[in-house]
């Protein structure tokens, strides 16, 4: 939409001098518009500014007036006289500026509305609520408040792999072989104590656990070792593990995880997230014996919420009653999905009796009820939100960063400090870049070519204008980067391909919706683009943490038109970032650049009429088949019916 905004303004006149006259008359106008937007720009500004003070003039009255109200709360026995003296003083301040006459005359309607109210030995129902509240203090459950810490220094790893003696040998060696070496804070805390919880599961009902540490982290290795070493223990095949990811691509990735990890073991995975045929999938899940009934094929189910349900309510013999885990990664994301009843769904179908988790002696006789794991870079750690999962005591292990980006555990006293804040990565270097609208892709080429930046990220608002620009930008960059857009229209095995090329190198440029902001593990992304400003905390943190994953450096960059500016500071000050310094690139830097640009944006023009065209075309020939089609069957039928008995 905004690349069509710079089509219109960039359409020029009918040719009627020489060349050389009309490239010149381009270039005129072009600095022209450069500097009509600059006085724009420095209009707006000094609007901005007028507005900034006369908030501030009104809050600074406002606070004085609500100060002085507050003093009047109760009228003491006796004491009318004061308390009419006390509030001439408020009226004296409500009206600050006003003639002595005004002042006069409101001291007079004080007294009489007083003395009409007959004051003397009561208090005055109402004034009371003048007085400035108190600010309630949230008091949070005993385990919001009392968080297990998880550093997010990745640089000075503490604990080898050959060192967590809990975890098994086999894994160990597995690990080593993939060439980690050390372990990462969130799973030095968190493995041992899955394993841990898990050991005497047959006497005690497992905790269930939130966790909430950093984008790059490593949370998938956290539940995916000790799941697997649990599991491998049982030699009859049922669903144990349910992990449900909020994506296809996600899932994918786990799945992979679990296979790399599960090697040597009899354990099988399955994935289901709808890219194969429901009835494949029914065959991948249980199959019918003829002694036994259905049995189930799998030991770790990995899937999408929505694919569970269609299978929960329509395939025969899936059976989740042995359920030991279940595993919600990026928590908060699967939560909020479109299908936001696949939770009461699947505990129907893990409970089938009604039973809860209520710890009693019937509950206590049964199975074990599986233990919950929700892993996000941004849980909610609203008690309230939690308390729809039915969560069994459950344990939260949340990292915390301060200001200087140093964890600090004495600041945990005042638990606000880390109640819905999120953490970035110590690794990431976040700046934001102001530009008009039309020389957005310009300034985003100007900076890549500056910075001499590779594997970059870009996140565009809609698929239109991934698409769109990753065409101009391939006819800014010429043979010099490789760019492509990626998009869900495309088929899994493509999109696959698109991002395997990228984590390789091939793809220089990689341009994407949000689709691609959460979870997804690409190795050694240099650098994150928020081409369309994000519109929520959670989007910019997703966004940003594709890159300075593992310890690595990174850097994040948001585009932002002035009007974006207020809100993007607002979303900043949300996550306590106070450094996240802007980038300038001066429309005199973007001059000689002016006749590239205009050639590109030809390009772009020709290409999407082109590619419209051949879309209309493929509608027209998609409609006329259907046509055909219908007139064929109508055909038949008339024939059907005049030669009644043929086949
Ligand atoms: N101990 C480790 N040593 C080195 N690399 C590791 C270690 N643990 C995980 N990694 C790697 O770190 C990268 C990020 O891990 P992972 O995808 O699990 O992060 P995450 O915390 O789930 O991130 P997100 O919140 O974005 O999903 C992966 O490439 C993974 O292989």
């Amino acid at each position: 939409m905004e690349l069509f905004v710079v089509n219109r303004h960039n359409e020029e006149p009918e040719s009627k001098g020489t060349e050389v006259d009309e490239e010149q008359e381009k270039l005129k106008k072009t600095l022209q518009r450069i500097e009509k937007n600059k006085k724009l720009r420095s209009k707006q500004k000094e609007r901005d500014k007028k507005l900034k003070e006369t908030i501030q003039r009104t809050t600074k009255l406002r606070q004085a007036k609500r100060e002085l109200k507050a003093k009047i709360v109760v009228v003491p026995k006796d004491d009318n006289k004061e308390f009419l003296d006390h509030n001439i003083e408020v009226d004296e301040a409500n009206n600050a500026g006003t003639t002595e006459e005004n002042t006069a005359k409101n001291r007079k309607n004080k007294k009489r509305k007083l003395d009409s109210n007959n004051v003397e030995g009561f208090t005055i129902l109402g004034v009371d609520n003048f007085a400035k509240k108190n600010k309630v203090k949230r008091v949070l459950p005993k385990w919001l408040a009392n968080p297990t810490i998880i550093s997010v220094n990745l640089q000075k790893l503490e604990t080898k792999v050959s060192d967590m003696k809990v975890l098994d040998k086999s894994l160990r060696k597995l690990l080593k072989a993939k060439g980690i070496l050390n372990f990462f804070p969130v799973q030095v805390e968190v493995i041992p104590w899955l394993l841990e919880s898990n050991r005497h599961s047959d006497i005690m009902f497992p905790r269930d656990v939130c966790i909430s540490a950093p984008t790059g982290s490593g949370k998938t290795l956290a539940f995916v070792l000790p799941l697997i070493q649990v599991i491998k223990k049982h030699h009859i095949k049922k669903i144990r593990a349910l992990v449900i990811l909020p994506t296809r691509d996600l899932a994918v990735q786990v799945f992979t995880t679990f296979k790399t990890y599960s090697e040597g073991t009899n354990i099988d995975i399955c994935l289901i997230t709808g890219q194969n045929s429901f009835e494949a999938e029914q065959r991948q899940l249980v199959y019918k014996n003829a002694a036994f009934g259905y049995v189930t094929k799998v030991d770790i189910l990995v899937c999408t919420a929505g694919r569970l349900i269609d299978h929960l309510k329509a395939t025969e013999g899936f059976d989740l009653q042995h359920l030991e885990f279940l595993v919600i990664d990026e928590a908060d994301r699967v939560l909020e999905s479109v299908q936001n009843d696949w939770l009461y769904h699947l505990e129907k179908h893990i409970y089938p009796d009604g039973s809860t988790r209520i710890l009693n002696q019937i509950t206590l006789q049964k199975r074990r009820p599986p233990q919950k794991l929700l892993f996000s870079a941004t849980l909610s750690q609203d008690p309230e939100k939690l308390q729809q999962l039915n969560l069994f005591q459950p344990k939260l292990f949340t990292s915390v960063v301060e200001n200087n980006g140093e964890l600090s555990k004495e600041n945990l006293v005042t638990v606000d400090k880390f109640i819905g804040k999120y953490t970035t990565p110590k690794e990431l270097t976040e700046r934001y870049i102001q530009t008009s609208v039309d020389l957005k892709p310009l300034v985003l080429y100007k900076f890549i070519n500056q910075e001499k930046l590779r594997k970059i990220l870009v996140f565009t608002h809609s698929v239109e204008s991934a698409h769109r620009l990753a065409i101009l930008l391939t006819a800014l960059f010429k043979e010099e980067l490789k760019v492509q857009d990626i998009s869900s229209h495309l088929q899994l095995k493509q999109r696959k391909e698109l991002i395997t090329k990228f984590s390789e190198g091939q793809i220089d440029i990689l341009i994407s919706t949000d689709a691609l902001a959460r979870g997804i593990d690409l190795p050694g992304v240099q650098c994150v683009i928020s081409y369309s400003a994000p519109k929520y905390l959670k989007a910019y943190i997703h966004r940003a943490g594709r890159t300075a994953r593992a310890g690595e450096q990174g850097i994040a960059i948001t585009m932002l038109h002035s009007s974006q500016l207020p809100k993007f500071q607002a979303l900043l000050k949300q996550a306590e970032k106070s450094n996240v310094e802007e980038i300038k690139i001066s429309e005199e830097d973007l001059e000689p650049l002016g006749d590239q640009y205009k050639e590109s944006l030809d390009k772009l023009r020709n290409t999407v009429e082109k590619e419209e065209k051949t879309g209309l075309k493929k509608i027209k020939a998609a409609k006329k088949f259907k046509k055909n089609i219908k007139s064929y069957n109508a055909m038949k039928i008339n024939s059907n019916g005049a030669e009644k008995g043929t086949p």
